[in-house]
């Protein structure tokens, strides 16, 4: 049975078909929009790249940081569900404001198709961006949890599956709106002029967004809704600083040690939260490794997609983009999961092998850093296969009885008058007043071509023989498709880490903390983005591929570290050290009552012991 009022089919409660469902819209809406945002910014807003870049990922960090004060309003104040409902509020009224910061007829007075008044584009835009990092941020911890809390003590299985089912759900989201966002974005839409239609491409997640939180309210009724538990934060703040302050004032050997620093707060808080807070330190300190992971998945956005415009997109009946590579990890996401779930962990069961959640991490770790490996090696493919430049503009300037013009072939989304973005046969027309001719030639992914046009040209239908084409940079020639086996190995891997960190996160945290642990968990994705930016700025390395083998090794030397700190982690059930303290407390009360004026440093003693006891018996099972 699950622990709302929520109907059970299939052995799972019903509620949980409104929480997934609002998950899939909710992602939809944030990967929509995140798709189109750099391009959003150099396009309209008229950013150059390096801004571009800088606030698009100023923004992704902000998004993973705002999770802590998610948790804190949820696990202390509103709970998750009303935080969940006043937040995405807070969201879709974001995704709204960046799809009308992008109309640009709002400004375009002298109605020319460009807006007139940049600033208040900008100054819409980032209040809108600043309140989806508030949104989805702050009720991303608070979903995962609220439908973990649907599930009774006895469905473990089903909550396994839940989580499982919540990361399909997230890609089948993110994949969707990565390949429809792209192609609203490319439309032409205005009043007064038509321009590439952003605020379609916006609009869409705003309206996705406004499902999403439908959906979540229609499932009101059914959920099982934990009450908040006061501000739980601030009281573990204080019982960490108090334990500190009298572990210090008691440092001489005349006071006995006590089996935990924490203890060192026993004279003055509940053992409950003491216990509590125990459970919390002990994950946290094993996140310490994780962000590294992050680190290298992250780059599936930049370094990877960069590494895609130099390789050849031509897939024969289809042309990809290099950033629509990016739909191969929701794409093997949606296929490993099943895959790993229904497959792979059964056989390893089958097998006799204990693969329990932190191994299951640690094996996660060593793909993703085999992915670095793959991508490193297609690296050293490309750079062989560098495009050699065959001679330089300045030379072909001194050539005599020519006018040239130079055409670059990008893997781009936009163009410039003289970029072409495909490989196809491209037709020229060549003017002089009234006359014309018409020049055709076929292109290679990635080339360059400086194109020498006779003096003696001659008019007519066709100028073919008076333009020599010459080749500067050769076509990309690696193919676009050796990327998969690394979007393979980082995908396996997220769905060995992300998916089982996910569970680990809930299934360790003690009832009244699970939002924080989520984000917390949430926490080291931000970290894990910032020291991208820290190793590129500080490392400079010049060669793309030891830049890649740099980050395999720095995973490889953590996932050391982290399988060290896992063999000593023992899993506990915190629902039953919460239960058999809470009646142990009832008992001692009891006792307290029948047997007055007993010394209350002895109380604080004996209770300490038997709480030791308790907490040790529950938390046997070694990893
Ligand atoms: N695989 C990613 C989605 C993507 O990059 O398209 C994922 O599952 N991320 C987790 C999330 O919560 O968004």
């Amino acid at each position: 049975m699950g622990k709302g009022k929520s109907k059970v089919v299939c052995g799972y409660p019903l509620s949980i078909f409104f929480i997934v469902v609002n998950e899939f819209c909710e992602r939809f809406s944030y990967y929509g929009m995140r798709a189109v945002l750099v391009l959003y910014f150099k396009y309209f807003l008229r950013w150059d790249d390096d801004l571009a870049t800088s606030i698009y990922h100023t923004f992704v960090a902000l998004c993973y940081l705002t999770p802590i004060l998610g948790a804190i309003v949820a696990d202390s104040w509103l709970g998750k569900f009303k935080t969940i409902i006043y937040l995405s509020i807070v969201y879709a009224v974001g995704q709204v404001a960046m799809a009308v910061s992008a109309i640009h007829d709002i400004t375009d007075s002298d109605r020319d198709g460009t807006p007139d008044s940049m600033t208040f584009h900008i100054v819409l835009s980032m209040v809108g961006l600043f309140l989806i990092a508030l949104g989805t941020g702050g009720i991303k911890p608070c979903v995962a949890a609220f439908g973990g809390d649907q599930f009774g003590e006895h469905q473990d299985r089903q909550r396994r599956t839940f989580f499982s089912v919540f990361y399909l759900c997230i890609n089948g989201g993110s994949l969707l709106s990565t390949i429809i966002t792209p192609v609203l974005r490319a439309q032409e839409c205005g009043i007064y002029s038509k321009q590439k239609c952003y605020s379609l491409a916006f609009g869409v997640p705003a309206a996705l967004m406004v499902v999403a939180l439908v959906v979540f309210i229609i499932g009101s009724g059914m959920y099982y809704k934990a009450e908040p538990q006061g501000n739980i934060m601030l009281d573990v703040c204080k019982c960490i600083g108090f334990a500190i302050k009298n572990r210090y004032r008691h440092r001489s050997k005349q006071y006995p040690k006590r089996q935990h620093w924490m203890d060192w707060a026993e004279e003055k808080y509940d053992k409950l939260l003491i216990a509590q807070i125990k459970m919390v330190l002990k994950v946290l300190f094993l996140y310490i490794p994780l962000p590294m992971f992050w680190t290298l998945f992250d780059q599936k956005g930049s370094r990877w997609t960069l590494q895609a415009t130099t390789m050849d997109g031509n897939f024969g009946a289809l042309v990809i983009q290099p950033d629509q590579m990016q739909t191969v990890n929701p794409i093997l996401i949606l296929t490993l999961v099943p895959i790993m779930d229904s497959l792979i962990y059964p056989l390893i069961k089958k097998c006799g092998l204990n693969f329990t959640p932190l191994k299951r991490m640690t094996v996660g770790m060593l793909l993703a850093a085999i992915a670095f490996v793959c991508a490193a090696l297609v690296q050293i493919q490309i750079d062989v296969s560098t495009k050699q430049l065959l001679h330089s503009s300045p030379y072909i300037l001194s050539g005599q009885g020519f006018i040239y013009f130079k055409l670059t072939i990008k893997g781009k989304a936009n163009s410039d008058s003289t970029t072409v973005h495909n490989t196809d046969k491209a037709t020229f027309t060549l003017r002089s007043g009234s006359q014309s001719c018409e020049y055709s030639t076929n292109f290679g992914f990635g080339s360059s071509y400086t194109f020498f046009i006779h003096s003696t040209l001659v008019f007519g239908s066709n100028c073919q023989d008076s333009v020599t084409a010459v080749e500067d940079i050769k076509p990309n020639s690696v193919h676009m498709a050796l990327q998969i086996p690394q979007y393979f190995f980082i995908t396996a891997g997220e769905v060995m880490f992300s998916v089982t960190g996910l569970e680990f996160s809930y299934s360790q945290a003690p009832s009244n903390m699970k939002a924080v642990l989520q984000a917390g968990w949430l926490f080291t994705v931000a970290i894990g983005n910032f020291i991208v930016l820290i190793v590129a700025e500080l490392a400079k390395i010049p060669k793309q591929w030891a830049e890649y083998v740099l980050f395999a090794s720095l995973l490889v030397a953590v996932c050391v570290i982290f399988s060290i700190m896992a063999y000593f982690y023992t899993y506990i059930d915190p629902t039953e050290i919460e239960a058999q303290f809470k009646k142990k407390i009832n008992e001692d009360d009891e006792d307290d009552k029948s047997k007055p004026g007993k010394a209350e440093v002895e109380m604080v003693k004996r209770d300490s012991i038997k709480c030791h006891d308790e907490y040790d018996k529950a938390t046997q099972t070694k990893m």
